[in-house]
This record gives C-alpha cells, structure tokens and sequence, in this order.
C-alpha cells in the first residue's frame, strides 16, 4: 500500500483519533457479533503498547443525524473493555466541551470512546466544521474503519485534511488481501457472486469476468441469467433492466475464454416458508406459479468441484435463501468447500460472512472482510475515500 501506516508515525504521548467501524448487530442490547470490534484490537493494543492516547470514534446504525437512544455505543465500550482487559471510558457525545475534558484528562496509554458520530448530522454530509472538530481533540489520525472506508463522511474523510492521516492494522491487512486478490491472484481464481442484490452486484461480475479465471454465479442473481436466455423464471427475483446486460456478460466470457458458469438446476418452492413444497428442476422447468430459491444438487457439486481445484477463491453472496433451513444446502455446500479447499478464501459481504458463521466455518476461511459494501467497491475498482484521504508514503 502507497498509504502511511500507523507504525510510519510517531505516536508516543500523542493524542490519536482512531475511526474504527464498530457498526455491530445487536439484540436487546446486547452484541450478537463482534468481530468488527474484535478486528480493531491490533491497532488499538499497539497503540496503547507504544504509549498514545486513545480517541476512539465509530458510527452505529444510520440515526440520520439525531440522537437514537439504541444507538449508543455504551454495549460497545464494554465488550471492548473486556477484549481489552482495561477500561475504556466512554463519552456521551462525540464532540463538545465534555469530551474536551474527557480527552485532557487522559494519561498515555488510556482509551476513550465517543459516542456515535451519525448522531450529528454532519458527520454524512462531511461538513468540514464537524471535521475541524474532530480533529482539535487529536493529534494524529489513524483510520481504521474498513467497513466505512467507502464513506466521504466528516470522521472518515473530512478529518484527514486537518491532521496527519494514516491507516490502521485492519485498514492495512484488508487492503493487501483483497489488493492480492485483484492484482496479483494465485490461479487458478474463482470469484462465486451470489446473493439478492443484482444491481449492487453488476460491476462485481463485469470485474471478476476480467481478472478471475472461473466465475461462478448463483442465488438471487441466477434467475436475470435465465430470463435472458428465454428461460421461464416463474416468480424468482428478477431485475429486468439488466437483460441485456446478462447476455453480454455471457457473451463476454466467451470472448475472454472465461469458465462462467450459471446453475444447471434449482430448488424451487411454491412458498417462501419452512414448511413451503419443494422441487428440484432443471433450469428449462421452472414452473410458472413458482420461486426459484437454492441452487440444485448438480451444481453444488460442480461448484464445489471447482472451488476444490482453485487456488484462490474469492465468494460474495449466498447460493439461496440460506436463513431458512431447506434452502440452505447450496451455500451450505458452498461454504463447506470453501473450507475445505487448500485455496486461499477471501470472503466479503455481510450475508456470506453470516453463512460462514451460521454453518461454524468462519475459522476456516482465510480472510473474512469487515466490508460488505467497502470490499465490492474495492473489488470492482472504484476508489475508496477514507483510504485515498489519508497521507502517501
Ligand atoms: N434465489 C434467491 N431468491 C431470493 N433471495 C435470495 C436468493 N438467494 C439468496 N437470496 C438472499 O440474498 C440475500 C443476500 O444478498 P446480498 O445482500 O446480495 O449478499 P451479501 O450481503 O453477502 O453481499 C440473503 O438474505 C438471501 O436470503
Ligand atoms: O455495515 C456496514 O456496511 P456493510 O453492511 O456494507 O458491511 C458499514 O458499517 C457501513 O455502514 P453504512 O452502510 O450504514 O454506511
């Protein structure tokens, strides 16, 4: 990476304002993951190891610039308190004369974290007023808020032109892994694109189709596929503006000789429910009053078969509707090959992420990105601002 790292810097004695994405999910208060907090300890413990003080800030949530009473980062600061094995004190504002003396107050080494900064409604519009505010509590900048890395916001971006701005460890690692897979990939490399969201993931596909070796598509996006080739889709997810876009990206592994393989059959239901009637069919017998909703038996196991014999396998987005049980088989396979492979894995988007996890596999996977949307924009190309903001090497 071009970009300074927090261990290019001087930080003893020095107050750090540090932007992690602690942007958990939680239930009735209480945190269900915490793996984005668990993500930031790297940075956190060698910056308390090297003698700084410091400033933690994160968003939760999108409150929309008013104070969301379950939106408070209070969970948060405990379970970092916990991973930490030391206090962290926790402000009830993000900015503002309190927090002034909460900062003043700390010795080298102590860590503070603010409240939400979505509570402001400056912090989405990068008002360069809130930045300036930010930045008069710190004297340095360390972004390590991957998750949030594809915001221009006042704590992302907007900081990093009033104080020296560098990244983080996770900021760092998630950058080699995903720029390794984009640049220099081992081969051979198999992108999976599943999921439900067509539109998100357009410039995914049209990307891997360049630089990936095999692409394998599944889930929600399958059935634009089949629709463009005259197939009956039935009631299965669909995004007819993207037609003639799914026949040229067709045409297009052709003309790039890529392996891009679609499903060869489906699990089709009558119900979007447990309990709903299933059938496996092939592509050419879609029933009409029916939803497309897994990918079948025959191409789990060409998929798996292709996952096996990679060598880097980049995945983003499940196979079917895995949350409920019988359509869980195909990402369920999926991720099983994933961690069986001797591929290296590299897994991004919240929902794949989810199914790793949901299937206990997580740990077998090589690199889960704390980036849904930040890793696709990454992938696809595109610049990430909290990233371009921050000083060169
Ligand atoms: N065939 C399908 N029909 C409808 N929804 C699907 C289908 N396959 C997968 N999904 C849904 O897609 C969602 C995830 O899509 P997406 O947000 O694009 O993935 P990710 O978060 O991994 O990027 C899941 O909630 C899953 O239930
Ligand atoms: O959860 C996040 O994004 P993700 O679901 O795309 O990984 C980040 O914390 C960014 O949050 P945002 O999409 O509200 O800006």
């Amino acid at each position: 990476m071009n970009k300074k790292s927090v261990r290019d810097v001087e930080v003893s004695g020095k107050r750090v304002f540090v932007r992690v994405d602690f942007n958990v999910p939680v239930e009735n208060g209480a945190i269900t993951d915490d793996t984005r907090i668990r993500e930031t300890l790297p940075t956190i413990q060698y910056l308390i190891e090297n003698g700084a003080k410091v400033i933690l800030a994160s968003h939760m949530g999108r409150p929309k610039g008013e104070v969301v009473e379950e939106l408070r980062l209070t969970a948060a600061a405990a379970r970092l308190s916990e991973l930490l094995g030391k206090s962290v004190a926790k402000a009830d504002e993000a900015v503002g004369e309190a927090v002034k003396a909460q900062v003043a107050a700390l010795n080298n080494g102590d860590v503070l974290l603010l409240e939400n900064v979505r509570f402001y409604a400056g912090e989405e519009k990068n008002d360069p007023e809130l930045a300036k505010q930010f930045a008069e509590l710190a004297d340095l900048f360390v972004n390590d808020a991957f998750g949030a890395a594809h915001r221009a916001h006042a704590s992302t971006e907007g900081i990093a032109h009033h104080l020296p701005a560098v990244s983080g460890l996770l900021v760092e690692k998630e950058l080699a892994v995903l720029g390794k897979a984009l640049s220099n990939p081992d081969r051979p490399f198999t992108a999976i694109v599943g999921g439900s969201k067509v539109k998100d993931k357009i410039d995914v596909i049209n990307k891997m189709l360049e630089i990936a070796d095999n692409v394998l598509i599944g889930g929600g996006l399958s059935y634009t596929f089949f629709k463009a080739q005259g197939h009956e889709i039935g009631k299965s997810l669909v995004d007819n503006e993207k037609l003639d876009l799914a026949l040229g990206f067709i045409q297009k592994a052709k003309d790039l000789g890529k392996n891009f393989l679609l499903p060869v059959d489906i699990i089709v239901t009558d119900d979007f429910s447990p309990t709903a009637n299933t059938r496996e069919v092939g592509i050419d017998s879609i029933p009409a009053d029916w939803e497309g909703i897994d990918i079948g038996p025959k191409t789990r196991e060409l998929y798996a078969d292709v996952i096996k014999n990679s060598k880097l396998v980049v995945w983003n987005g499940p196979m079917g509707v895995f949350e409920i049980e019988p359509f869980s088989h195909g990402t369920r396979t999926v991720a099983q090959a994933c961690a069986d492979t001797s591929a290296y894995t590299v897994i991004g988007g919240g929902d794949s992420a989810a199914a790793a996890e949901k299937f206990h596999l997580a740990d077998k996977m090589d690199h889960i990105s704390t980036g849904g949307g930040a890793s696709l924009e990454f992938m696809e190309g595109k610049k990430l601002p909290g990233v371009e903001a921050l000083n060169d090497k």
